[in-house]
């Protein structure tokens, strides 16, 4: 089995990300920054050689919009893409829309933390027919759309997809690039470098910054490194 890589990114700045916002499964789309961001890092891609064969992405507009930004400016346009719901970011429930700060000036810094960022303590649960319920929209029909989730809810979803969909196309060879959210990267990067539940609190994921894994014979060699660093 060959030597391959697996290239991770989140998408560029969001609307929502600009405005510090609870965002989760909500569909926001790229700002102009976000976009160019996109841009930089399928340049990147190019510039470096590091070119991906076949692509994977969520349900989710900003990542979507990211990979294709990203394939353009590498000429790989052409690639073979799968979306899937399971690469969505994680599910802020009762907290998508609400602005970050007001929520910590309201519930304390500390309680926002562990929203955000403990291993599995859930956000409080969406209520139904909320704006922001997307149980009926036509893009989910079929799957029980969550109504909110931590990060090891995340896990649950993302992992089981990656080890069906995606690890045996890096074991044929091929480089992959998946193109997803902050939380959906971290449920990955948590699996792929064996970071503890504690540690993964201190785990974040820049928009934008493809991150690489070197896979030697269908599995990860145990680096990862920052192709801008490389
Ligand atoms: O869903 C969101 O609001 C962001 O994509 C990630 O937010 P976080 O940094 O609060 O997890």
């Amino acid at each position: 089995m060959s030597a391959t890589n697996l290239i991770l990114v989140r998408h560029g700045q969001s609307q929502w990300n600009l405005e510090n916002r609870f965002t989760g499964w909500w569909d926001v789309d790229l700002t102009e920054k976000g976009e160019a961001e996109a841009k930089a890092a399928g340049e990147l891609l190019a510039a470096k050689g590091m070119l991906p064969d076949v692509a994977f992405t969520s349900f989710q507009t900003r990542a979507i919009r990211t990979l294709h930004f990203a394939l353009h400016a590498a000429n790989r346009l052409w690639i073979p893409e799968t979306k899937d719901w399971r690469l969505n970011e994680r599910h802020y429930g009762g907290l998508t829309g609400l602005d970050k700060q007001e929520t910590r000036d309201k519930h304390g810094d500390d309680q926002v933390h562990i929203w955000r960022r403990s291993f599995d303590t859930p956000p409080p649960a969406m209520e139904k027919g909320s704006t922001f319920d997307l149980s009926a929209d036509p893009r989910y029909a079929g799957i029980d759309v969550p109504m909110a989730e931590s990060l090891k809810d995340t896990i649950i979803r993302v992992l089981p997809y990656y080890e069906a969909e995606i690890e045996p196309v890096l074991a044929s060879g091929k480089t992959v690039i998946v193109s997803a959210h902050g939380n959906s990267l971290r449920a990955l990067v948590k699996h792929l470098s064996g970071i503890s539940d504690d540690d993964i609190t201190g785990l974040e994921i820049p928009t934008g910054q493809p991150i690489v894994y070197p896979f030697e014979g269908g599995k990860p060699s145990g680096e990862r490194y920052y192709l801008s660093d490389a």
